[in-house]
């Protein structure tokens, strides 16, 4: 039945920072041109997950494979999108530069160097201060600069840690459509969030608490196991009210 074969398989991890066991036994699957979503309080082990799924961080046990290769592995950067919690930009330098930077680290050259850096300024709506200092940027504006070097490559995964924190409604509205096109395309995204109707338009969520993974299902899924009427009352189910 099941022909999409897992681009994420995550197996028995666990991520301990000295006695503080931060991730307890995950597993999961995370399938091709999935949106998997990743919701729990704050302190949970989103970000952690995520890392490790990025190959920053290596699991204390366990494994983790991203497209068949055994993480962390550097040359698998390439192949992902990752936009971490807080903004990895070098202030000083204007956006374009910025843009330059990691295009030439992923290999763009030439007309499509050109036409990727303007496709993902004209997504994130900051066509117009491509040329500003990003230290002369707003909160939600470098949040987006963030998202648009994310999508620079178009790397067949995308790991976002809270990609709309701090953008409006109406830019958040694009950027999911955006997002949805991409999943289209065959895209597989990752990403955590405290939003609930962000949370609703994932295909799949995993609900996290403690480092523990309560429970892996489709939105509509969730409201039924925990008799539901909306995500956020599922999430609290699973405990998101405790901190
Ligand atoms: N490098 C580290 N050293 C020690 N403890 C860490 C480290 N990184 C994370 N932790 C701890 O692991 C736990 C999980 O942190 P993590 O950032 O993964 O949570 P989160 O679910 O992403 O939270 P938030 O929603 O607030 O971003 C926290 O208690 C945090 O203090």
């Amino acid at each position: 039945m099941n022909q999409v074969k897992p681009v994420i398989e995550v197996t028995g991890v666990d991520r301990s920072f000295g006695n503080k066991r931060v991730l307890k036994n995950i597993t999961l699957q995370v399938d091709e041109a999935e949106t998997f979503g990743i919701l729990g309080p704050s302190g949970s082990g989103k970000t952690t997950l995520i890392k490790l799924l990025t190959g920053i961080d290596e699991a204390t046990s366990g494994e983790v494979q991203l497209l068949g290769v055994r993480m962390p592995k550097l040359k698998m950067l390439q192949q992902i999108g990752y936009m971490a919690q807080a903004d990895a930009l070098y202030t000083e330098l204007s956006a374009k530069e910025n843009l330059e930077f990691f295009a030439s680290l992923y290999g763009l050259k030439g007309g499509n160097r050109t036409r990727r850096i303007r496709d993902v300024m004209e997504l994130v709506n900051l066509q117009e201060h491509l040329r500003k200092r990003v230290d002369q940027y707003s909160g939600g504006m470098k949040r987006r600069l963030s998202l648009a070097i994310a999508l620079l490559h178009e790397p067949p995964l995308l790991l976002l840690d809270e990609p709309t924190v701090g953008i409006d409604p109406v830019l958040r509205r694009s950027i999911w459509q955006e997002l949805k096109a991409l999943n289209r395309k065959g895209t597989t995204i990752v990403l955590t969030t405290h939003v609930m109707d962000e949370a609703e338009k994932c295909d799949r969520l995993a609900m996290i608490r403690d480092g523990v993974l309560l429970a892996v299902d489709t939105p509509a899924g969730l409201l039924q196991a925990t008799g539901s009427a909306t995500i956020e009352e599922a999430f609290l189910y699973y405990g998101g009210v405790r901190q």
